[in-house]
């Protein structure tokens, strides 16, 4: 099959070299300029102008190691491109084991995970979607948030969509699960709230160590619509999957707590996560 040649600029990509697909896009292997990239390709009339505009400006506002970075942006009668630096695998592959190559010892991992979403929260944006498809791992093993169709800029109160993400909600904190029976006043605080991204890493970090186990599912039992419900009602197994002592268990508890108040700041995780403070706990 011919290569899709961009007319305006040096963007190429194969359409049979998939690299992945979401909700509303797909995503191929090609080039900028020669160098090799991932090319989002979305549907213009699958998504409102306003979802398209957001993930593209949220993007274009970035610039951090472990957030993933766009390159450039073009759009077609059809279609919009959003050129973004390529990815090996995400997060999910490597659970999955379906990705075997580098990756950082576990704290840094949890470490960059960490230090990426606290930057995007440092913007003004709750990300409203961290689970393991949404992570990135990039050829030198650096772990990238990626996928900002449903970030959304806190403190402004807007017409935005109170939507929760489709498909998989086990990363979803409790008070996310149950926005529909509250007021509109709850609604948009909880939407507003970072509190939420926190919730999904932790569960995210538990999910990392553990290759696939969920901080709320019974050990041995399988991770399915069953977490969503032990979320909302507070069954958290924690303690049976984890000993006290391991170097996580605390920071794990602490960013999953039911009370979003109560949970855990990223600036606290990242220090305990810093390297000496890894140590000292382990040789505790
Ligand atoms: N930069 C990249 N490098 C390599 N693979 C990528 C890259 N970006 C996305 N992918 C792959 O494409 C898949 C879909 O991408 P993405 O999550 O951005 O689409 P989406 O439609 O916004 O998804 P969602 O259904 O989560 O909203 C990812 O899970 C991943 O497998």
């Amino acid at each position: 099959m011919e290569p899709y040649e961009s007319p305006e600029s040096t963007m190429k990509f194969l359409r049979e070299h998939i690299l992945g697909r979401g909700a509303f896009a797909c995503v191929f292997g090609g080039t900028l300029n020669g160098i090799p990239v991932a090319v989002k390709r979305i549907q213009l009339h699958d998504l409102e102008a306003e979802i398209q505009a957001r993930e593209e400006n949220i993007l274009k506002s970035m610039d951090h190691e472990n957030v993933l970075k766009i390159l450039h942006i073009e759009e077609n009668e059809d279609f919009k491109f959003l050129v973004l630096e390529l990815c090996e695998a995400t997060l999910h592959d490597y659970i999955r084991r379906r990705y075997v190559g580098d990756m950082p010892p576990d704290p840094n991992a949890l470490h960059q995970m960490a230090s990426g979403l606290n930057y995007i929260h440092s913007k003004g944006f709750v990300h409203r979607n961290v689970k393991p498809e949404n992570v990135l791992i990039s050829a030198k093993g650096v772990l990238k948030i990626a996928d900002f169709g449903f970030c959304k800029p806190f403190r402004k109160t807007s017409s935005f969509s109170m939507v929760i993400p489709r498909g998989n909600r086990i990363y979803c904190a409790p008070e996310f699960l149950q926005l529909e029976s509250k007021t509109n006043e709850e609604k948009e605080k909880i939407n507003n709230d970072k509190a939420i991204d926190i919730f999904s890493l932790g569960c995210l970090f538990f999910c990392y160590i553990k290759m696939g186990d969920h901080p709320f599912a019974k050990p041995g039992s399988p991770v399915n619509y069953t977490v969503t419900s032990n979320i909302v009602h507070g069954k958290k197994y924690l303690h049976l999957a984890m000993t006290r002592d391991h170097y996580a268990f605390e920071i794990i508890d602490g960013m999953t707590q039911a009370v979003p108040e109560d949970r855990w700041k990223l600036e606290m995780v990242i220090e305990l996560l810093t390297p000496r403070l890894v140590k000292d706990k382990m040789n505790a």
